[in-house]
């Protein structure tokens, strides 16, 4: 695989569409939440907690190319590969595929992440093992604590005044 290029988007007033209701897609749309995207959810079930989320929108019914139409993000997080698969299939050139099943056949994928405010703390295997990602987020996440909040805005208060 070629390397990944790390990034931090601004989605205000983008549309991601998450393929599934489940487990996997209301972990993408908790990341997703307060970024100011609009989330459309396409899945004949959903997670109650999903349902509920901010900026959720349900269409309930099995996916379709045209549901991913005007989508700058797509997440395919069904149970079935193939139905994966196929999101990736019917995505545009210029869209952006996360299949949630598949690295390889992956766009973008979506790092192991601390959130202090404004500090944010992204960390990624490549792919090559999320449960590390996740263990190493486990780890520094005292590291990287709540003070970190202040010492940012201190910062940037200081660096305001130049
Ligand atoms: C490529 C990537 C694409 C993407 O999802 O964006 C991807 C892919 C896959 N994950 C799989 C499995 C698991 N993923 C997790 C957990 C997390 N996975 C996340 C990200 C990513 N997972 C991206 C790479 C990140 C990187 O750069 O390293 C985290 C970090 C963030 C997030 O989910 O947003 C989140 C931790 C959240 C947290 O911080 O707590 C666990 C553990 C658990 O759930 O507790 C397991 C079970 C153990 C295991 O299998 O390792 C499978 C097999 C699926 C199958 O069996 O079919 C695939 C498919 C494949 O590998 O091809
Ligand atoms: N990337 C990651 O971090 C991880 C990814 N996975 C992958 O994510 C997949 C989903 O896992 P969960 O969310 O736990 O499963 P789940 O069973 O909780 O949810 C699957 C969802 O897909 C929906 N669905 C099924 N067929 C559909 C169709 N044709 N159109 C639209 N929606 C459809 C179902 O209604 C359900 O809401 C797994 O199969 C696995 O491959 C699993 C673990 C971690």
């Amino acid at each position: 695989m070629e390397k990944l290029y790390p990034v931090m988007m601004n989605l205000n007033g983008k549309k991601a569409v998450i393929i599934g209701g489940g487990k996997i897609a209301l972990r993408k749309a908790k990341g997703l939440a307060g970024t100011g995207v609009k989330i459309v959810v396409v899945s004949p079930g959903i997670r109650e907690e999903l349902f509920k989320l901010h900026d959720v929108v349900w269409k309930q019914k099995e996916f379709e190319a045209k549901d991913i139409k005007g989508a700058h993000l797509i997440f395919a997080a069904t149970d079935n590969k193939a139905v994966n698969e196929y999101v990736c299939q019917c995505a545009e050139a210029n869209q952006w595929v996360n299949d949630t099943s598949k690295s390889e056949r992956s766009d973008f994928i979506t790092p192991a992440v601390i959130r202090r405010d404004k500090f944010i703390l992204a960390i990624s295997t490549s792919g090559a093992s999320p449960e590390l990602a996740k263990e190493l987020k486990i780890e520094l996440e005292n590291r990287y604590d709540n003070k970190l909040e202040y010492t940012v805005d201190m910062y940037a208060k200081r660096r305001n005044k130049k």
